[in-house]
């Protein structure tokens, strides 16, 4: 089976139709299920959870056949479903695998990847729940609001991500942490809780929107969007260089009303037209015209999301741009102090934008909330002073140190990022009362 390098095995009875490429090759190429495999395969059978790209057994050797699928869960959705109908109906006198009104769609539904698929073919598994939006990708403006994606953990444990690794981001009042951020900034361990998530949401938007095997992750994207930040009418793939994007899904990691005010997602025309951010939710729509749509102004507190966007083009993949910037970064770093934990500075001239023409600098303006600020000038005797204030810009770019109040903390940063980089890992620490970590980084 092609796509994505997944695979298919099967041996015994042949239980599924192959792509029709593979016809020559089905005739010839099954075989009895070795006697050596039973045990193992029973046993994998029985397995709770599977990570990505883990093999997955659908049939044991108890059905006389085996069918082992090792990729996404969309194509278990795909091939496993219309397998088992097709075994049932069979006449072998099994019983039945999966309950048959859970089966009424062989093709792939969200619902269908949103639960644990293996569970879904073990024995005397729970009927799957019926495909609830699967009508809905197929209209004017193919869209769905999938509830509780991501569990309360997930999003815990992205946001901590963000909280030490953001960036100011691609528009005003707009703080992001990308994975080519992550893996250029030394962090590439941070990108690991992204990639089941990545996964699922593939298998989520492949199944909603009929296109297994087809898409390719573009971007992945933590941002937050603080006071101010708003986005206008438009659609995700309307500029030239955009034109690549297929589908968007936005993952909600925390609540509207709880967290912050403001920032409603509006969609100019079909349904759902708005959708009011709950933490776990996700909505996932294609990238053009038919969903216009924008975000309200955010008025309090800070609204956070994780955004991917979808390609079918393979020369946009994000990912082997992510495995060349790991492989760079990750291989040749080698720390000052062996024991360091922290982020490594980042590159300087990623994080100045420009607002309103008039200079705007996202490290100074956190690290001042924040109640520190910047010291750089050094004295005879080489001791930094307090000073910086005249033309910060041009002194975030070299080491410095934090101050607070009267005092001067004592690590020098590579660069005013950096500095931020580790306030901001440690601060979030330490609303976990981890808060003699942050005493490290005086010494
Ligand atoms: O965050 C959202 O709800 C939508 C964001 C959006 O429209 C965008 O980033 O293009
Ligand atoms: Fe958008």
């Amino acid at each position: 089976m092609k796509g994505h390098g997944r695979k298919i095995i099967q041996l015994g009875i042949p239980i599924i139709e192959g792509p029709p490429e593979d016809d020559n090759q089905r005739e010839t190429r099954v075989e009895v299920v070795p006697m050596l495999l039973h045990d193992l395969f029973d046993r994998l059978s029985q397995r709770k959870s599977y990570l990505p790209n883990q093999i997955i057994v659908l049939l044991t050797t108890t059905m006389r056949s085996l069918l082992v699928l090792q990729g996404k869960s969309a194509d278990v959705a795909k091939l496993a479903i219309p397998a088992t109908r097709s075994l049932n109906g069979s006449s072998n006198g099994g019983s039945s695998l999966v309950d048959e009104k859970s089966t009424d769609s062989a093709r792939p539904s969200v619902g269908v990847s949103r639960v644990q698929t293996p569970a879904m073919a073990t024995y005397n598994s729970p009927p799957l729940p019926p495909p609830p939006l699967a009508a809905a990708g197929e209209g004017e403006h193919p869209r769905h609001h999938l509830r509780g994606f991501l569990s309360h953990e997930t999003c815990k444990e992205l946001e901590f991500v963000h909280r030490s690794c953001g960036a100011a981001g691609y528009r005003p009042s707009v703080v992001s942490t990308s994975l080519p951020h992550l893996a250029a900034t030394g962090c590439g361990h941070l990108i690991l809780p992204f990639v089941p998530v990545r996964e699922r949401l593939r298998d989520a938007v492949e199944s909603a929107f009929s296109c297994p095997f087809d898409l390719f992750v573009e971007f992945t994207g933590l941002i937050s969007w603080c006071k101010g930040a708003s986005i206008g009418w438009h659609s995700d793939d309307n500029k030239p260089y955009l034109k690549q994007r297929a589908f968007t899904a936005v993952c909600y990691l925390n609540d509207h009303g709880k967290d912050y005010k403001g920032g409603i997602l509006q969609f100019q025309d079909g349904e759902p037209s708005c959708i009011t951010p709950v933490a776990g939710d996700v909505v996932i729509y294609t990238a053009d015209n038919r969903n216009n749509h924008c975000v309200d102004e955010v008025t309090e507190g800070e609204r956070l999301t994780l955004t991917l966007w979808f390609t079918r083009d393979s020369a946009c993949d994000e990912d082997p741009k992510l495995l060349s910037f790991l492989s760079k970064t990750s291989l040749s770093y080698e720390p000052v102090h062996k024991k360091c934990c922290i982020p490594l500075p980042a590159s300087d001239n990623m994080y100045w934008f420009s607002y309103n023409q008039s200079g705007f600098d996202i490290r100074c303006a956190r690290v001042h909330i924040l109640g520190f600020c910047f010291h750089t000038s050094m004295d005879e005797e080489n001791n930094f002073v307090v000073s910086a204030e005249d033309d910060p810009i041009e002194l975030l770019g070299k080491p410095l140190r934090l101050g607070r109040e009267d005092g001067v903390f004592d690590k020098i940063f590579a660069n005013g990022l950096h500095a931020l980089q580790v306030y901001a890992y440690f601060h979030f620490l330490s609303s976990f009362n981890f808060c003699s970590q942050m005493m490290c980084i005086r010494s």
